[in-house]
């Protein structure tokens, strides 16, 4: 049976695109408030519906409410932010410094979203010609969450500046599994107009213009 319904109503397509062009990587805003098991499980299924090479569905999901557990992972931040900040002189370097870029013990709830490499098998159909095809759908997953909790009200901040060998041992994670993102939930006093990286001068959005290009690099588009 299909869906007869092709197209979206005009309050269905505003919502969808409200949720993309709101969303924010957020890091100084968090809330302590709890999320609601049923709002965290709306988040969770959104993330399970991404599309995956082969239906393959490499996701597991890590729910990290201990504040013990999450102050080793922001442990291993502080470290690796040091050795990020030396990447920098100067003016750079200080505006890095002022950077906050994890909200890993402010929000009530962490979520390291994994990929288990060895799911579905050795053929996994898709994924013959390229392996990292599982790390590709596991970031949609992580996309649709981001998506979600956005149209919940929720925030999601994206830590990256990890250990991942370290983060794996204090998950206990198989020899399989990748982390591949660990991600800070949880409501917020307000969302950003703009990404933060934009506000203080770090960086800004690139014209869409000069990123589209027809029938090879660098070729003009004529539409
Ligand atoms: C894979 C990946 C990894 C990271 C991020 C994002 C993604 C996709 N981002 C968030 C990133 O800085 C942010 O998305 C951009 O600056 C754009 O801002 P908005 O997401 O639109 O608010 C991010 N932010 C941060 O403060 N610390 C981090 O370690 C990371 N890591």
């Amino acid at each position: 049976m299909s869906n007869s319904d092709n197209s979206f109503s005009d309050s269905e397509r505003a919502g969808l695109y409200r949720a993309i062009y709101e969303r924010r990587d957020v890091r100084s805003q968090f809330l302590p408030d709890p999320i609601p098991k049923p709002v965290l499980m709306r988040l969770l299924k959104a993330a399970h519906h991404a599309p995956s090479v082969g239906f393959m569905q490499p996701w597991d999901f890590i729910l990290i409410d201990s504040l013990e557990v999450r102050e080793e992972v922001l442990a291993s931040f502080n470290e690796e932010n040091a050795k990020a900040a030396d990447n920098y002189t100067g003016e750079r370097q200080q505006t890095y410094r002022s950077l906050k870029l994890q909200g890993i013990t402010e929000s009530p709830m962490n979520l390291c979203i994994t990929c288990d490499r060895s799911r579905g098998g050795a053929h996994v159909l898709g994924r013959n010609s390229i392996v990292d095809m599982d790390l590709f759908s596991t970031c949609l997953a992580v996309q649709n969450l981001w998506l979600a909790a956005r149209a919940e009200g929720i925030g999601v901040g994206w830590v990256s500046i990890i250990d991942q060998t370290r983060l794996a041992d204090i998950l206990n994670l198989p020899e399989n599994v990748y982390p591949l993102a660990y991600l800070c939930l949880g409501y917020v006093s307000e969302f950003l107009d703009k990404p933060e990286l934009e506000t203080k001068g770090w960086r800004s959005r690139l014209p869409l213009e000069e990123l589209v290009h027809g029938n090879g690099w660098g070729k003009p588009l004529i539409w």
